[in-house]
């Protein structure tokens, strides 16, 4: 159950709020027209295909990506007029890898510490709880270099818990790691999250981890939204259309056949831009094979 949506007085604050969200690259329309509420403490999830639009709206979100005013507001806190204050509210773990191999796991987290303005007296002890709660204080030490990949993703995530953030946002946490290696990267996020109310914003291609780990989910599809709730909500969904499509007694949908409801399928139909999704997958094996 998440915290409750109020934080203090009567207007109820969402973590994140998108009204109309709209983001072109060129004639790419690769966000066109996402309204999105996450409250406050919860784990949500953005499920898409390659090119969806997934990583351009957390762009947004993040202000790495300009948009108008009164489009993208986090914790209040308006993206494109108030862009320092909601930096200061997020910890961002991009798809690229972040951290710097010829640097120990706790100088790449010092490092983010000096970024994001940890205060100088606070900022040891905050790096070594960092590392502390993603499980790498006895690796701390060592060359990042000389991780694995299911450290080195834990590494980013101590990198970007370091300044305390509200709200966390990952972008594709576990690609290339073997099942324990995901497990563990989304045990410490859980934990991390239960001991701190934080809200947590992720996008995955993994329908188990988006049913497991996720209290609500959004589809996304060419840019837009094209489902949203809960897991179970979702699946109950598909449930309701396949019967009222005629289907009598229709058998128990997955998520993943919701992901193919709402995706088409996928690899047949031709994106917005198809050079620009085989640049995706490009980009997406690069990155795995380097997390690897
Ligand atoms: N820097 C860029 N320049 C041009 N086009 C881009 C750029 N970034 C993304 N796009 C295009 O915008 C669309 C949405 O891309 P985006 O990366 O947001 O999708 P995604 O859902 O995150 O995909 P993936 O699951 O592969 O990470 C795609 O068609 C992509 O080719």
């Amino acid at each position: 159950m998440s915290p409750s949506r109020h934080t203090g007085g009567d207007e109820p604050v969402a973590a994140v709020r998108c009204t109309g969200l709209h983001y072109a690259f060129g004639s790419t329309k690769a966000v066109d027209g996402v309204d999105l509420e996450v409250e406050p403490g919860e784990v949500f999830g953005l499920l898409g295909p390659n090119g969806a639009g997934k990583t351009t709206t957390i762009r947004a979100i993040t202000t790495l990506l300009p948009v108008p005013p009164g489009v993208v507001g986090v914790f209040g806190h308006d993206a494109a007029r108030q862009r320092m204050a909601v930096r200061r509210l997020l910890g961002y773990v991009p798809q690229q890898l972040s951290a710097d191999g010829s640097l120990t796991g706790e100088e790449n987290v010092a490092l983010f510490a000096r970024v994001f303005d940890v205060p100088r007296r606070e900022r040891a002890a905050r790096v070594a709880q960092a590392l502390d709660a993603v499980g790498l204080a006895s690796a701390a030490h060592r060359m990042a270099a000389t991780y694995s990949g299911g450290m080195v993703r834990r590494l980013e995530l101590a990198q970007a818990l370091v300044s305390a953030p509200r709200l966390l946002i990952l972008d594709e946490p576990t690609i290339g790691l073997d099942p324990i290696a995901r497990d563990s990267v989304w045990d410490r996020i859980t934990e991390i999250r239960t001991g701190t109310g934080m809200t947590v914003l992720v996008t995955t291609h993994s329908m188990e981890e988006a049913d497991q780990r996720c209290d609500r989910l959004a589809l996304m599809h060419r840019g837009r939204i094209r489902a949203l709730g809960t897991p179970a909500e979702l699946k109950a969904g598909l449930t309701a259309h396949r019967r009222e499509a005629g289907e009598a007694e229709p058998p128990p949908p997955s998520l993943e056949d919701v992901f193919r409801h709402f995706s088409g399928s996928g690899l047949d139909e031709p994106g917005p831009d198809e050079r620009g999704e085989f640049s995706d997958v490009r980009r997406t094996r690069r990155t795995a094979s380097r997390v690897g």
